[in-house]
């Protein structure tokens, strides 16, 4: 098992063995393994790849653990593999999608479904599914739509999919379309028996998309069938790897994951980047934390302590963001000058870009002294993935400096698809990320994912708990700056009617 650019192919591991055509006709390997034919591979006919043995086809990719924006050594950025799977309607092929995600068992795998491009009725032609492929091929973030097969319509929201190590694109037409074609990297289809296909659609179709029997057979006869000789038959033999045909009986379903997909296990491979969660991260060169001075560590006892008032958790963290803000702009350039004091003489200064150049982009709120802008990130409680909802930044960022706040970071996956967002914008990876509070695990999450985004933090707690929250931590930031945890704030009602909400955020600087 070794690998060779320009491949694409499987390994041949365990009761799997494989079928080989070359460009030219079929070379069938089946005599030279053990048992029944189940997957065929197909190998690109290049002139590098013909001689070669294809039990020595594998394409590995390197991520180490990295997001998809660098290589495995945090350097250049590096294209998803996108992985084609076409078959016939209910052949099986989000369910194969689905195990190869769980075999590659690494993170950055996305599922892209050619069903959430069909177009909404009555006909509504405003979306280009080349688009979406070919920007998560390049590692840029898309929105996609969701579509209903009850409504024949799409959702309200779409869905936000940030780059990808994989992208597994599936879809009755996937392998149609020339240009979409030309984006895999590898091809396979899902070669279900007809008859079976007729019975699972049947069924799925009455269950889980709202139609009748007899309309599913009508549509069945009228467009499926003639729609897969037409546009799916013929494309069979352009596969790179085939996931034969497999009844209920024998069904697919039966195997483990591994059992299944270790041919497809090969392609991703990423050593895992952290130990246990509460193991001391790796030192970052990225990151700078503020000294720890004795009013800096006052600080932190207070806006700690549980026993703290709202009011002082309002007026204490602003102290210790205007050390952070202050600390994390002696990281941005600076330029000579010269002034004049007010009794005539010169002085050799320094000018810091503040005003100019710079823009701050709070996840929270926004800044004032500098140009501005937002981000909003939810956590889905449902999936625990961060959201993108709201995406709001000055005109002219890919110039500027940007110091990116967030009131603290944990487990970092908000910072890093706010991070990500900024990368998108074409900020050039100017880039400080600024927090009061930072968990080791974040740091370091960070750090490996964008080696080049500065890390500024006033502290770094090493351990978090089963939430991936800071321990000890600080508690939520936000509900308690907001005032929505329930802490009283030992003001009287009038008082309290006063006090800052949401705008506070913008005076801290
Ligand atoms: N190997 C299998 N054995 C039994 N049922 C299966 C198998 N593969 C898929 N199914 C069922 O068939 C239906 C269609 O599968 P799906 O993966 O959605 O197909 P496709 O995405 O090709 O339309 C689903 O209800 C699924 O549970
Ligand atoms: N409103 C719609 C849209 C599409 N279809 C059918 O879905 C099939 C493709 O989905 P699979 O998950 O089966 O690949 C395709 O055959 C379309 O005819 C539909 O019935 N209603």
């Amino acid at each position: 098992n070794m690998s060779l650019p320009g491949y694409t192919g499987a390994r041949i591991s365990g009761f799997w063995s494989m079928r080989a055509r070359s460009g030219s006709g079929e070379d069938s390997l089946d005599r030279l393994l053990p048992g029944p034919p189940i997957i065929a591979v197909r190998r690109k006919s290049t002139s590098q790849t013909k001689t070669e043995v294809l039990r020595t086809c594998t394409h590995t990719i390197y991520t180490a653990g990295r997001p998809p924006w660098y290589d495995e050594h945090g350097a250049e950025s590096k294209e998803a593999f996108v992985i084609g799977l076409c078959g016939g309607s209910a052949s099986g092929k989000t369910t194969v999608a689905n195990k190869i995600i769980e075999a590659l068992d690494v993170p950055w795998v996305v599922l892209l479904s050619m069903d959430s491009f069909y177009k909404v009725r009555p006909v509504s032609n405003d979306y280009s599914f080349d688009h979406p492929g070919q920007r998560l091929k390049h590692g840029k973030i898309v929105m996609i739509p969701v579509y209903d097969f009850t409504t024949h319509g799409r959702q309200k929201d779409w869905k936000t999919v940030y780059g990808a190590s994989v992208v597994i694109f599936e879809g009755i037409m996937s392998f149609a379309d020339k240009e979409l074609l030309e984006l895999r990297d590898m091809k396979s289809i899902v070669d279900t028996d007809s008859d079976i296909r007729h019975v699972r659609r049947l069924r799925r179709d009455i269950t889980e998309r709202g139609r009748d029997i007899e309309g599913v057979i009508k549509q069945y006869n009228k467009f499926v069938k003639p729609a897969f000789e037409r546009y799916i038959e013929p494309y069979i033999q352009l596969a790179d790897i085939v996931v034969p045909r497999v009844g209920e009986q024998n069904s697919l379903l039966s195997l483990s994951p591994i059992q299944m997909y270790s041919p497809l296990c090969c392609f991703v491979q990423g050593s895992p980047v952290l130990g246990p969660a509460d193991s001391a991260p790796p030192p970052s060169q990225t990151l700078r934390v503020l000294e720890s001075m004795p009013q800096v560590k006052g600080l932190h006892t207070i806006i700690r302590n549980q026993e703290t008032s709202r009011d002082e958790f309002v007026f204490y963290p602003k102290r210790l963001m205007r050390l952070l803000i202050e600390h994390a702009l002696t990281f941005l350039p600076s330029q000579p000058c010269t002034v004049q004091t007010p009794q005539g003489r010169e002085y050799e200064g320094k000018r810091s870009l503040s005003g100019k150049g710079i823009t701050g982009v709070s996840i929270l709120a926004a800044c004032k002294d500098v140009r501005f802008g937002e981000i909003l990130i939810q956590t889905n409680l449902d999936s625990g993935e961060p959201e993108l909802h709201y995406l709001r930044l000055p005109k002219g960022i890919s110039e500027e400096h940007v110091i990116l706040m967030d009131s603290t970071v944990s487990s970092s996956a908000a910072a890093m698809m706010a991070v990500r967002d900024l990368l998108d914008h074409k900020v050039q990876e100017k880039i400080a990320l600024a927090s009061l509070l930072m968990a080791g695990l974040g740091v370091h999450w960070v750090a490996y994912a964008f080696p080049k985004v500065k890390i500024i933090t006033t502290a770094v707690d090493k351990g978090v708990d089963d939430f991936l929250q800071a321990i000890p931590g600080i508690g939520d930031f936000g509900d308690l700056y907001f005032g929505t945890d329930g802490r009283t704030s030992g003001w009287s009602d009038d008082e309290e009617q006063e006090q800052p909400k949401q705008q506070t955020m913008n005076l801290i600087l």
